[in-house]
This record gives structure tokens, C-alpha cells and sequence, in this order.
């Protein structure tokens, strides 16, 4: 049995055109990221890609994306799912920072590194300052992380994807997923088969679907294939720009 599933990261936030760290921050979209998320709904839509179930983030970034998305779709009945395993990588002591500033401060390749790489976390933010997370009650009952790098996001988020996401596959719905620029880089790390040192490369561009067609073992049978592909590497080039 073939199995369809979309993934789509959020429009542009408020801190994506500030050009501050987010991470966990409960950061809403802007006036581009809302046209990105209709766009994204108009090309589900006009390619007949109708998703039966939306899995998101608890971000509202992503919630609002997902709700504008199916709302242009025609899909704004369908069953909705939440968890805080497909939030955004935790920055560390990076959130609220100028990516800029950071970059001047602490040079291109330590930059890079807490921005790209598998495995080295950004510093641990100091539990209780500005943008620490612990004590929201949407994570009531888990530990908030003071910090994470990419193979931390794919621990956290592989869970679910084998278990809340692969059984709606399995009883065969069409499942879009809305999250973030690092959740979804874990999971197309694991579907695409890119190696720890390849993936610094991916950038997941924002409000561009991305449509797989998965086997029986819930991996691609052909490449995953933006529904917009042009628009798509653009939207990837200016993430991967972001802070110059
Ligand atoms: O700030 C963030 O949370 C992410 C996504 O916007 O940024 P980056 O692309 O630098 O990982």
C-alpha cells in the first residue's frame, strides 16, 4: 500500500524577519508568512493533494499555518493532532539572539555550527531568564530542554513519527505535517538517508509543500517533489542566508 504524506514548515514569523534565534518561542507569523501559508494551501488545492489529517507543532506558528493552509484547501474539518515533539530545535541560550550579532561576535564557522550541524548544541539557556520555556504549561509533565542539536530533535521527534504519524499512514490517511525548519530537517534526514556531515546543507524553505509517497516501510519509494519546485529553492536559498 502506497502512503502519501506532506510536510510543510510554517510562513515567515515575526523573529524570521527580525532575524532573531527562535527555537521554542512562541513566536506568531507575519503578514509574508500568512500569504505563504494561503499559497501553500492553493497549491494543495489546485494539485489535488487533500490531506485526511494534520499533525502539527504546539507552536503558534505552526498551528496558524496549518489552520490557513486547510482553510484555502477546503480541509479545515479534518482530524487534528499536536505534540510537542515536532517543535522547533530548542537554541539554547541562542533564543532572542540577533543571528547577525552572533554571527560578528562569534565568527562564521562557530556560527555555522550551532546553526547546521548534527551534533553541536547551541549554549544551555539559564533556566528562568526570557525565553526559557519550562514553566509554559503546555510542556507540564516533560523536561524542557535548555538546549538541542539536530540529533537531539531527530531523538525527540523519531518517536512520534514511528508512532502517532505512521499510524495514521498505516490506517491510510493523507498526512500533511506542519512543523519547523529543524524538526522537518530531522525528518527528511531519515526519509532522504542524508549523512550527518550532508545535512548542514539542507534548508527546508518556508510555506512550500512537500509531497512523499512512502512504501509499506514508511520509506520514499520515489524523491520527495516540492508541489512549486522553483519557488521552492528560492525560499531555501534565503533560509540558508539568513544572518549574513
Ligand atoms: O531561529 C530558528 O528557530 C530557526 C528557524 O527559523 O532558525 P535557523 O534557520 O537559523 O535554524
Amino acid at each position: 500500500m502506497a502512503h502519501t504524506l506532506i510536510l510543510l514548515r510554517h510562513g515567515h514569523s515575526d523573529w524570521n524577519a527580525k532575524n532573531l534565534f527562535t527555537g521554542w518561542v512562541d513566536v506568531d507569523l507575519n503578514d509574508q508568512g500568512r500569504e505563504e501559508a494561503l499559497n501553500g494551501g492553493k497549491l494543495l488545492k489546485d494539485n489535488g493533494v487533500l490531506p485526511t489529517v494534520v499533525h502539527t507543532s504546539v507552536l503558534r506558528r505552526a498551528i496558524t499555518t496549518a489552520n490557513m493552509t486547510l482553510d484555502v484547501a477546503d480541509r479545515h474539518w479534518i482530524p487534528v493532532r499536536r505534540d510537542w515533539r515536532l517543535n522547533e530545535r530548542h537554541y539554547g541560550a541562542l533564543q532572542g539572539l540577533d543571528k547577525a550579532a552572533t554571527r560578528e561576535k562569534y565568527g562564521d564557522e562557530q556560527f555555522m555550527l550551532w546553526r547546521r550541524s548534527f551534533d553541536t548544541p547551541p549554549p544551555e539557556i539559564e533556566v528562568g531568564s526570557e525565553f526559557d520555556q519550562s514553566s509554559d504549561p503546555r510542556y507540564a509533565g516533560i523536561e524542557v530542554p535548555r538546549t538541542e542539536c539536530l540529533k537531539d530533535v531527530i531523538v525527540r521527534m523519531m518517536p512520534y513519527w514511528e508512532g502517532a504519524i505512521q499510524d495514521d499512514l498505516r490506517a491510510g490517511e493523507t498526512v500533511l505535517v506542519v512543523a519547523h525548519g529543524n524538526s522537518l530537517r530531522g525528518l527528511v534526514k531519515h526519509l532522504d538517508g542524508i549523512s550527518d556531515e550532508a545535512i548542514a546543507e539542507l534548508n527546508i524553505p518556508t510555506g512550500q509543500p512537500l509531497v512523499y509517497e512512502l512504501g509499506d516501510d514508511f520509506m520514499p519509494t520515489k524523491p520527495g517533489q516540492y508541489l512549486d519546485p522553483e519557488a521552492a529553492a528560492a525560499a531555501a536559498a534565503a533560509v540558508a542566508n539568513q544572518g549574513r
